[in-house]
């Protein structure tokens, strides 16, 4: 009938554009490895007393998200508050309370200028790089805009230390935000410039509710437990080759969406060429982790520091990455929860401990947070599951002028989308986003 679409993954991207393709009545099918949907929004249940839950993966929404919140409203889901207290610091082996603005850290090494107000300093390196990234929405961005191409030969660390900024500002500032200065600088402020927000919330009861609201939408378009293995097309049709339980198979489709993350798609055989292949084999992809433990009560309200009742966040240098209290979000007042988040060479040491790498953590948490009951626990290493290889797409320095417009860019009857391919990577607002705009190429094809 010339409107079959098949669509590769049913993560957020791949969700919203066979969402959407159906309501514009195509005829859309879902092929999806796992036995859910849903990919990098995973809710842990098991293995918590009392109803507790905890993110694996995404968790904040920003205000600024407003693909993610548009479909959390049309599916009448009800969202919570998630990072309402302050926050504290393990830096350098001192404890501390965020310092008020305009007050010294009291960390040894800052640079010139860096001192009494170094989070000043911070906002002023970053803007000066924002200032630089032009109009980021433009089709041609970062190519089209010369002082973004600059801007890409640059890690997020390299920028900021060619600004002046010293290893302790940035250490500071990855205690904040995670130890993020590995980051191509071009795309992560473009990330930080579009989705910046002040009031994050999470979906009351688990943020996997917005991938099941789309799969209860979708029904048995949906098949799951089938891993695509081939890729192939001619002028009029694609062909997808696929193993399940039944043995392997073949689809045909006048369209296809190709929704998978790039490190799993490398391990499916293709025939695109050229730049698209080549990025196809070279995206990384972020290590991150998270560990979780429920708490009997909320113990750290008694800590000696004094009014650490209320902290939502220690950032560290240690291999705990950031300490968040999500125990706002928990169902049952009488316990907390909270959750180590670990970015790159913490997420890498964490999972280098094996086996033991949860009692190394409820150790660490305890020298960290002294005197609590940790109960259960839940734990994932993104760069250990097969279908996501990490925790979102990660371009080297020099990369994204090229490898942008190339992961972007149909091959074909194929169209891609998933966060890798959308400003807001690393966020469930661009695999969203990128789940209509491959809808809308395929109206306009
Ligand atoms: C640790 C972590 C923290 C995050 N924090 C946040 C946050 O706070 N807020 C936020 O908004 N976002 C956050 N994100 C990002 C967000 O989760 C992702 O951007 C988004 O979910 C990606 O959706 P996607 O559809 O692009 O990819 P995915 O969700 O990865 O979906 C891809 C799908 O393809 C399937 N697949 C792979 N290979 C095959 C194959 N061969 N055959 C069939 N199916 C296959 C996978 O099983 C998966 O279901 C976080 C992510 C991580 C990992």
């Amino acid at each position: 009938t010339g409107n079959r679409v098949v669509v590769l993954g049913a993560g957020l991207a791949g969700l919203t554009a066979a969402y959407n393709l159906m309501r514009h009545g195509y005829d859309v099918i879902v092929l999806e490895a796992q036995n859910r949907p849903g990919g990098r929004v995973q809710t842990a249940r098991e293995g918590f007393a009392h109803g507790g839950h905890a993110e694996l993966g995404a968790i904040r929404i920003f205000e600024t998200h407003e693909y993610t919140l548009k479909y959390v409203n049309e599916f009448g889901l009800q969202l919570t508050p998630y990072d309402t207290g302050q926050r504290a610091y393990f830096v350098q082996d001192k404890r501390f309370l965020h310092p008020p603005q305009g007050t010294a850290w009291p960390l040894d090494g800052f640079g010139p200028g860096e001192q009494p107000d170094p989070g000043r300093r911070i906002f002023e390196i970053l803007g000066a790089g924002i200032g630089t990234l032009g109009n980021v929405f433009d089709p041609g961005w970062p190519g089209s805009v010369p002082s973004a191409v600059e801007l890409d030969k640059h890690t997020l660390a390299s920028f900021g230390r060619s600004a002046g900024a010293s290893n302790t500002l940035l250490e500071m500032f990855y205690a904040q935000e995670g130890r993020c200065g590995e980051w191509n600088a071009a795309a992560v402020l473009a990330m930080e410039a579009v989705s910046f927000g002040n009031t994050p919330q999470s979906i009351k009861g688990g943020n996997d509710k917005l991938p099941y609201a789309f799969a209860a939408a979708l029904g048995k378009r949906i098949k799951y437990n089938t891993q695509v293995v081939r890729i192939s097309q001619d002028e009029r049709s694609v062909r997808i080759g696929y193993w399940d339980r039944t043995g392997r198979h073949e689809i045909r489709a006048d369209r296809c969406v190709c929704a998978l993350p790039f490190a799993p798609l490398r391990h499916v055989s293709t025939d695109f060429t050229g730049a698209k292949a080549d990025a196809i084999a070279k995206l990384r992809y972020f290590p991150a982790a998270r560990c979780y433990f429920q708490t009997r009560g909320r113990f750290w309200e008694k800590d000696p520091l004094g009014p650490l009742g209320g902290v939502n966040l220690i950032g560290t240098d240690t291999m705990a990455g950031r300490i968040w209290n999500t125990s706002s979000q928990q169902a049952d007042p009488r316990f907390g929860m909270i959750q180590s988040y670990m970015f790159d060479t913490d997420a890498l040491a964490y999972a280098g401990h094996g086996h033991r790498r949860v009692s190394r953590m409820r150790t660490l948490i305890g020298t960290l947070l002294p005197g609590g009951q940790l109960l259960g626990c839940a734990e994932k290493v993104w760069q250990e599951d097969p279908w996501a290889g990490g925790g979102w797409g990660w371009v080297r320095p020099g990369e994204l002028t090229w490898m942008r417009p190339a992961m972007m860019r149909p091959a074909g009857r194929v169209h891609f989308a998933g966060e890798h391919t959308s400003l807001w990577i690393a966020w469930m607002n661009g695999a969203i986003e990128s789940g209509e705009r491959v809808t809308q190429e395929i109206l306009a094809a």
